[in-house]
Parts: structure tokens; C-alpha cells; sequence
């Protein structure tokens, strides 16, 4: 094994096999212990009608059904969050993975007019935000929203962080990367296709191809092309497969070039 693909296996936490439904247990009591023990009766997600969120969702619905049974006190809840810049072109498929994890509450916050605000107000000073940078913001838009709901209802928020996704900083900084918890950390992208198709979700909500559709010009890019590696290699790599020198670099440059992003703010004391 490459050095430091065995640095990252053990920092990304991920097991060559698992036992699904022991990890569906794992995700749902930490769901619970976390509300439990700060005191916090409402998890807060957005539902993007991808693989992570869908998997996050409806172990975010497990983990308050059961916690309501437990404690006889029916104050926990799910709040699901719809987040679409204007109209979001598969919104069926968000549609659809909300009929199948059957949230308490389903909430619907168009981010377009802060977005588009925010990006206008910036430019005002002749600077000019690139569809890239877009993205981020819209990102970032969604993780305001999502923290509002939160401070409202005595709530916390779950981020969809995976090890497949974090090994690359594929996120943006405090926009979809920021979140309270990460119930979804050290499982690899296809181990999260084994959860879902051991919870009975129907296929079509793990076989889509993952995009953070965040680009108005490359609408629903997928993350692969993005990326320059496909997940099959990502997954492989994090369970300790011998993968492609090239997909092997690619990963390791992503994971080098994002470190910020795994880490709290830099101090004096990093320097
Ligand atoms: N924005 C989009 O449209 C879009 C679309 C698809 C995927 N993504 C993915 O989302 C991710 C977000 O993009 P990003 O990473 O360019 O933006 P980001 O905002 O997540 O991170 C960049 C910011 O991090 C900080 N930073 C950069 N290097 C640093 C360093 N060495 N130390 C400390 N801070 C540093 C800077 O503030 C910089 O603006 C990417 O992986 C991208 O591929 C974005
Ligand atoms: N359109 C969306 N609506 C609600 N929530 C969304 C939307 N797009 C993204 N999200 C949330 O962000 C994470 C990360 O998405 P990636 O596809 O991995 O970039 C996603 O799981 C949702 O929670
Ligand atoms: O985070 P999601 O739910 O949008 O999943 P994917 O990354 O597969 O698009
Ligand atoms: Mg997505």
C-alpha cells in the first residue's frame, strides 16, 4: 500500500467491509446520543435528492422515531429541508426521496434571491463573481438557511460528509462542509449505497449520478468529472485496493490541496 493511502485509511476511518445494518445501528445511535446529550430535540438537513442526503435523511427519521419511542417524549423531530436555486431541474428526484424517508416536516427555502442579492451587492464594488464562486455562495446560502431553522428549533444540523467525499475536499469550506455532526463519516461512496439497499430504499435514489449541481453554466456536472477520478477508484483506494498510479496521485494531490478544509482556523501557533 502506498504510504500515505494508509495514513488516509486511518484518518478517513473507512473498513474494507461492513456489516450494514450494524452501521445503519452505528448512524442512528449516534443521532440519538448527540441530540440526547446536548440537549437538542431537532436534526436539520438538506434534501438535494442525491445519494448522501437520502441516506442522512432517512437515518435522520429512524434515529427520532425510535428516540420518541424510547423516552416517551414526542418533542424530537426531523426537518428536511427543500433548498432549490430557483427551479431545480431533478427536483423529482428530491421529491422522491423525501416520499421514501417520510420526514415530520418538510420545508422549502428557494436560496435564488439571496444568492442572486448577494452576488449583485458584491459586484457593486466592480468585482465580478465568477460561476464558480457562484456555487460556493449558493452552497454557503443553503447552510445559512439551514442553521436559521436550526437556532429556531432547538436543532442542530447534519452534514452528509463522507469519507469519499472528504478525502478530496469535495465540499466548500462552511457551505455544505460546515455542519454539527457527520453521521455518514467513514463510509465510502458505495458503502453508502450498501446502507440504502439495506434500508429497502428503491435504486433509483443510489444509482443517480452524484452532482453538487452548483453551476449554472455546467448544470448537474457530475463530481467525477469535476474530480479528474471516478469514485470507484476513491472507494477502492480507501478500502485498500491497489488502484491506478494516475487515480492513486489524483487523490493524494486533492487530499494535500484541500487539508484546510479538515481542520479548524490557523493561530499563532501554526506558524
Ligand atoms: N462552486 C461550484 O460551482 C462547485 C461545483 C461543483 C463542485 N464544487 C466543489 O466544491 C469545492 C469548493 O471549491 P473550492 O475548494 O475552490 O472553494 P472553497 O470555498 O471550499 O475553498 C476555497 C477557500 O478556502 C480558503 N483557502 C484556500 N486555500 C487555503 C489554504 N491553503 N489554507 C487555508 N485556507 C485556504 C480560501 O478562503 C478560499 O477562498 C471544490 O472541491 C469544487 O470542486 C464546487
Ligand atoms: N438543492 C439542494 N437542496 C437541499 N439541499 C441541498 C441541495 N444541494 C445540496 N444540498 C445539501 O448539500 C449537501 C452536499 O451536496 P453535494 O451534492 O455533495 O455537493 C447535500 O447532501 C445536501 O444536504
Ligand atoms: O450530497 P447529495 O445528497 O447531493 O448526494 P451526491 O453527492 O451523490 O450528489
Ligand atoms: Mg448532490
Amino acid at each position: 500500500m502506498r504510504p500515505l493511502q494508509k495514513q488516509i485509511i486511518d484518518y478517513e476511518k473507512v473498513k474494507p467491509q461492513i456489516d450494514p445494518e450494524a452501521e445503519i445501528k452505528r448512524s442512528v445511535n449516534f443521532l440519538q446520543d448527540f441530540l440526547l446529550q446536548n440537549h437538542l430535540q431537532t436534526l436539520v438537513l438538506g434534501i438535494s435528492g442525491g445519494q448522501d442526503s437520502t441516506l442522512a435523511g432517512r437515518l435522520c427519521q429512524l434515529a427520532v422515531e425510535q428516540l420518541r419511542q424510547k423516552t416517551g417524549q414526542q418533542q424530537y423531530q426531523f426537518v428536511a429541508v427543500r433548498l432549490p436555486y430557483g427551479k431545480q431541474a431533478d427536483e423529482s428526484d428530491a421529491l422522491a426521496a423525501l416520499s421514501w424517508m417520510k420526514p415530520d416536516q418538510v420545508l422549502r427555502v428557494d436560496i435564488k434571491p439571496a444568492v442572486d442579492a448577494t452576488v449583485a451587492s458584491i459586484e457593486n464594488n466592480k468585482l465580478e463573481i465568477s460561476d464558480f464562486n457562484k456555487g460556493n455562495i449558493k452552497a454557503r446560502q443553503r447552510m445559512i438557511v439551514q442553521y436559521a431553522i436550526a437556532g429556531d428549533l432547538k436543532g442542530c444540523v447534519v452534514g452528509t460528509d463522507h469519507a469519499a467525499e472528504n478525502v478530496t475536499g469535495f465540499y466548500t469550506k462552511y457551505g455544505d462542509g460546515a455542519a454539527d455532526l457527520t453521521p455518514l463519516f467513514r463510509l465510502n461512496k458505495r458503502q453508502g449505497r450498501q446502507l440504502l439497499a439495506a434500508l429497502r430504499a428503491p435504486s433509483q435514489l443510489y444509482t443517480k449520478v452524484p452532482t453538487a449541481d452548483l453551476e449554472d453554466q455546467r448544470p448537474g456536472l457530475a463530481d467525477e468529472a469535476a474530480l479528474g477520478v471516478s469514485y470507484e477508484d476513491i472507494d477502492n483506494y480507501l478500502e485498500g485496493q491497489e488502484i491506478s498510479a494516475q487515480a492513486a496521485q489524483q487523490i493524494e494531490t486533492w487530499y494535500q490541496k484541500t487539508a484546510h478544509k479538515r481542520r479548524l482556523p490557523y493561530t499563532v501557533f501554526d506558524i
